[in-house]
């Protein structure tokens, strides 16, 4: 599929991540497929799905663009952090790999222009993960074919936040022009349309969609902070 023809299929549209974190009960294969089923049954547009096993199941399974990627760790460059990963998605099937493109070294060495070059060459498309507005203009002269907002409020020396990073959304998409994606703590539709507002081409939702552990402990903390249980019940 080239960019063109995904960005149309893409434009104002939900893409649903499918994830689970190390150790979570919902991580095993057949479980992420159905959350990615119920995602087009739902209206979803793309799935956002990580490791090659689980890429290569959805895509076998759900007749939706897969924008894949494979987490290794969880410190330093994680999201698809080498060409070998890269290549492993890409070879499982993603329409779209999505890797880190913020400015720290990867572990194998290679620079971003570098990965988007191989991606390419395995006929899949390239969404850089970014944490600023800097990253985001670096990758898309570097031949990102999307540019997503995910590694805000997660890289050492940026502020957390909590709700989406809306300011970076308006930036990129007025400084560059290939497909600025909404993604990170995007909690309710309201959000969503409001990324859409800031002139996001696509929004990326997670865990407000498919992750139960994440959402139950949202409730119990509400509740422990109104006075209805203890602080070690979280
Ligand atoms: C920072 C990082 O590693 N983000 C990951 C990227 O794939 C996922 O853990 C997130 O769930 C995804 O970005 C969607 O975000 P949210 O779950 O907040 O809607």
């Amino acid at each position: 599929m080239t960019a063109q023809h995904l960005a149309e299929a893409l434009r104002g549209r939900l893409i649903v991540s499918c994830q689970a974190p190390p150790g979570d009960p919902m991580r095993e294969t057949a479980t992420l497929v159905r959350l990615a089923r119920s995602a087009a049954a739902g209206g979803g547009s793309a799935i956002r799905a990580d490791e090659p096993e689980v890429v290569a199941a959805i895509v076998a399974a759900v007749d939706l663009p897969v924008i894949g990627l494979w987490k290794d760790g969880d410190t330093g460059v994680y999201i698809t952090p080498t060409v070998r990963h890269a290549l492993a998605v890409a070879e499982a099937g993603a329409t779209v790999v999505a890797a880190d493109a913020t400015d720290r070294p990867r572990p194998d060495g290679s620079t971003f222009a570098e990965l988007v070059n191989a991606v390419h060459a395995a006929g899949a498309l390239v969404m850089a993960d970014v944490a600023t507005l800097a990253e985001g203009v670096t990758a898309a002269a570097q031949g990102a074919d999307f540019v997503s907002t995910t590694l805000s409020g997660y890289v050492p020396g940026t502020p957390r936040r909590t709700g989406p990073d809306l300011a970076l959304v308006s930036s990129l998409a007025a400084a560059i022009s290939i497909p600025v994606v909404a993604e990170g703590r995007i909690s309710s539709p309201e959000e969503a349309a409001e990324a859409l507002a800031c002139g996001a081409h696509s929004v990326v939702v997670g865990t407000a969609i498919t992750a139960p552990t994440a959402l139950t402990a949202r409730f119990v903390g509400a509740l422990v902070r109104a006075g209805g249980g203890q602080e070690d019940d979280l």
